[in-house]
């Protein structure tokens, strides 16, 4: 995945924008939901050269940053573009590296989560959960399967790509398994998120806010 990242940096932020449907309305919604009072403190999961932040830090430019990526290189183009932003960068996986405990104002991360599935994410978004603050909320923006057959078919077309490449099953492999809504609020409800809202939708990409009650 890393590699796979780190080798399209040039085309990534163009091809971002104009391949996914939608692209120039919902980062700029993603932007407009995250928290406005100044030096708020948000975790970017999955942050690549940081779209959402574009959008995100006209608005509020002193708002405080973590992103994490597996890409150093995004992550060495983000440290070069923002280099008067306040933003912390981990290079890893968001699986792997502890986060803060009762930290975050929010928690967003888009279009990088598609790849896994509903069990891999229920302790993901437990750790989530644990590193908002009360009141806290988590924004994910990200693209869904339509059907739970479409969701099965993508998932079987993986395992058919890694079996045909003498892939074992637990390799990583770079190909697009995206759950249902329906399914990602069932991963997020188990993580402990109560109130969990769509808030837009544009084509098979999503805005969903998981909010963390604040008592
Ligand atoms: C399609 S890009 C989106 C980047 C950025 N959020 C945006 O929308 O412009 C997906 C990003 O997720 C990162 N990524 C995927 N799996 C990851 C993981 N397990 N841990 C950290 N980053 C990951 C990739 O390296 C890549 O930069």
């Amino acid at each position: 995945m890393n590699d796979f990242f780190n080798s399209r940096i040039d085309e990534y932020e163009e091809h971002q924008l104009n391949a996914i449907a939608g692209a120039r309305e919902f980062y700029p919604f993603t932007a407009k939901q995250l928290p406005m009072h100044p030096h708020a403190r948000v975790l970017d999961l999955g942050c690549g050269t940081g779209l959402e932040l574009r959008y995100y830090f006209q608005l509020n430019p002193s708002a405080r940053i973590t992103g994490i990526d597996l890409a150093d290189k995004l992550l060495q183009a983000l440290a070069e573009k923002y280099s008067d932003k306040d933003l912390t960068f981990v290079q890893g996986s968001y699986f792997d590296i502890s986060f803060d405990a009762c930290c975050y104002d929010a928690v967003v991360s888009v279009e990088s989560l598609h790849h896994f599935t509903l069990e891999e994410k229920i302790p993901l978004y437990t750790k989530i959960f644990e590193a908002l603050i009360p009141g806290g909320f988590f924004l994910l923006t990200d693209y869904f399967a339509q059907t739970e057959s479409e969701e099965i078919g993508f998932r079987q077309e993986l395992l058919r790509l890694k079996a045909a490449q003498g892939i074992c099953d637990s390799a990583f492999y770079h190909y697009d398994t995206p759950l249902t809504v329906a399914h990602e609020i069932q991963a997020l409800q188990a993580a402990g998120f109560s109130e969990i809202e769509v808030l837009g939708q544009w084509s098979a990409t999503h805005v969903i806010k998981a909010q963390k009650d604040s008592v």
